[in-house]
């Protein structure tokens, strides 16, 4: 009787599939179990009905493979996700450097690329940490060497962004996070297309961002005059970024935060970036 009820389930298509004409043996016993319990609670069963052996969880996955025709494989359903190009851009004075400083604690696996700048250097700045700080005259013979992905003359000093830097960390695996201003966000879109990922820094307010330029202390009056109008105009350039992510005043954790998760968002994109340089 016990088999002949295990025969009418098998014909269900409730329990199987239609492709699978007859189920899995041994018969799994959650499947056996409950319609038993519930169906045979007034039946008794005669003294010859054994009860069938539970199978192993291997026969059962050996089952399972039989039918469907091939061997489970122990291989990623996915692929890794991509190497990412993480731009990091905004106004002057809105913390770019501040958030990349404190992601760079955050995060071990990122490369951040270092920035070539004819600029001088600012007190606790470090060469080669926070920018390349090169002479006016080596910058240019870098463009003429077409040793820069891109570059500009920003605010009287050039800034670019050394190639052999980006192709030795693309080699490793790494990600990479570029810091320019926006004028270099422009030129970098144009260059990498949405193959990276554009992230555009701003303050709550203006006049958190005058402040803390102002707070600074490394602009003269006449330069705090020009990356506050340029910043004006730049908030214009928001659109042709992939994010915005607001840098508030004592909020940095918040900011660093925020960029993270874009990270991680962008790692878990159905349809990943592919970087082409
Ligand atoms: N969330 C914040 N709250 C308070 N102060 C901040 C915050 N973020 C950055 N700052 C401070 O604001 C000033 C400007 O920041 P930072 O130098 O990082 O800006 P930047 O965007 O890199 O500027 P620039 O493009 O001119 O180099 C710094 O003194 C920094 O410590």
């Amino acid at each position: 009787m016990f088999h002949r009820f295990c025969s009418s389930l098998s014909r269900s298509s409730i329990i199987f599939p239609k492709s699978i004409k007859s189920p899995p043996f041994p018969f799994p016993r959650s499947l056996r179990r409950t319609p038993l319990t519930l169906s045979f609670s007034s039946f008794k069963m005669s003294d010859t009905d054994k009860p069938i052996p539970s199978p192993t969880k291997q026969e059962t996955i050996r089952s399972l493979e039989s039918h469907l025709g091939s061997p489970f494989t122990s291989s990623p359903i996915i692929p890794p996700p991509n190497q990412l190009i993480i731009v990091i851009s905004g106004p002057s004075g809105v913390g770019k450097d501040a958030v990349i400083n404190k992601l760079r604690e955050a995060r071990e696996h990122l490369h951040f690329v270092v920035t070539a700048t004819s600029r001088p250097m600012r007190p606790g700045e470090v060469d080669g940490k926070d920018y390349f700080f090169v002479t006016r005259d080596d910058f240019l013979s870098m463009v003429e060497n077409e040793e820069l992905l891109e570059y500009a003359l920003v605010y009287g000093e050039y800034k670019g962004i050394p190639k052999r830097q980006i192709r030795e960390s693309m080699s490793k695996g790494e990600d990479i996070v570029l810091r320019v201003d926006i004028q270099g966000a422009q030129t970098l879109r144009k260059i990498l297309g949405s193959s990276a990922v554009f992230v555009f820094l701003v303050a709550e307010s203006e006049v958190a961002m005058v402040e803390r330029l102002v707070d600074r202390k490394t602009e003269s009056h006449e330069e705090l005059l020009v990356r506050v109008a340029t910043a004006r105009e730049e908030v214009r350039h928001l659109k042709s970024f992939d994010y915005v992510v607001v840098n508030a005043k004592g909020r940095l954790d918040d900011a660093v935060r925020r960029v993270e998760a874009i990270i991680d968002a962008e790692k878990s994109r159905v349809h990943q970036r592919v970087v082409r340089i």
